[in-house]
């Protein structure tokens, strides 16, 4: 691998709506301590050396706002570039993969929703794929214990069983993969998906997985929680406090 070739891109998908954080802008936009979620993530992603070139995808009809947006932020002198999302995470991540440049071998997908990895996981994620893995995921052990349900929404759910929570893992991002991994296993989910195949899944590796691939964990970080529900803004504000209070962040 040649030295541009072993400095990573990032796709960062931000074109959801963010319904479970309930209504206002799309969520990527939504502020955290005055600044949008969007730009802490791409900022979370700009501090790591391991990363050159990050690549935005924004909500289709948001294009410039998010070019105006990150200008007006400083990143770092990081190359950031923004193209249009799609319908699903999954499509927002393969027209992210489609604008980064054929010689980049690295490849880290990173959610907008979740702003603030610290960059020692981004470095630990890149520099795994450096070493020679397919396919690198953060994740953390649970705190609480896990049933498997035949569900029946707002109804009692019987359970199945109770996986052994030693062996369980929540995954967050950036997630890490070879390039030509990532982009050969989101053109077999479209071929499978056109054909009426499997639904999309909800994180990258899943489709490394799907297709017979390897995929390996590193320790993630309690702080690089998603932002999915209010409360998690909530801790995201408090979390961020400390920060700033404690160094200046
Ligand atoms: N069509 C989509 C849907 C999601 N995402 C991105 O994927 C990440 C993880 O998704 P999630 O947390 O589920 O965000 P939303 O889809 O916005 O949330 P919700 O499911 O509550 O609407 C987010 O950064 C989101 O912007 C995307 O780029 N394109
Ligand atoms: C990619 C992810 O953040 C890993 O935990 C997660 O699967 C995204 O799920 P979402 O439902 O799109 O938020």
């Amino acid at each position: 691998m040649n030295a541009t070739a072993a400095v990573a891109a990032a796709v960062v998908p931000a074109a959801g709506r963010g319904e479970r954080l309930g209504p206002g802008a799309p969520k990527a936009l939504r502020e955290l301590g005055g600044v949008p979620l969007l730009v802490h993530a791409v900022r979370a992603l700009a501090r790591s050396r391991a990363v050159g070139l990050v690549v935005v995808a924004a909500p289709a009809d948001g294009v410039s706002e998010v070019v105006g947006l990150l200008d007006s932020h400083g990143l770092d002198g990081k190359d950031v570039r923004v193209v249009a999302g799609g319908a699903t995470r999954q499509e927002s991540v393969r027209l992210g993969l489609a604008a980064i440049p054929p010689d980049v071998e690295i490849v880290l997908v990173h959610d907008a929703a979740r702003p603030l990895v610290p960059v020692e996981v981004v470095d630990a994620v890149a520099a795994a794929v450096r070493a020679g893995a397919e396919a690198v995921v953060p994740a953390v052990p649970l705190a609480d214990t896990v049933k498997r349900v035949e569900p029946n929404r707002g109804g009692p759910e019987p359970v199945l069983d109770t996986p052994d929570r030693s062996t369980l893992r929540a995954v967050q991002t950036p997630q890490g993969f070879r390039r030509e991994t990532l982009a050969e296993v989101h053109e077999k989910a479209l071929t499978e998906e056109a054909a009426g195949g499997l639904p999309p899944v909800t994180d990258d590796a899943g489709l490394v997985e799907r297709f017979g691939g390897r995929v390996v964990v590193v320790p993630g970080h309690e702080e690089a929680f998603k932002v999915t529900r209010p409360l998690d803004l909530v801790l995201a504000e408090a979390v961020l406090a400390r920060r700033r209070a404690s160094d200046g962040y």
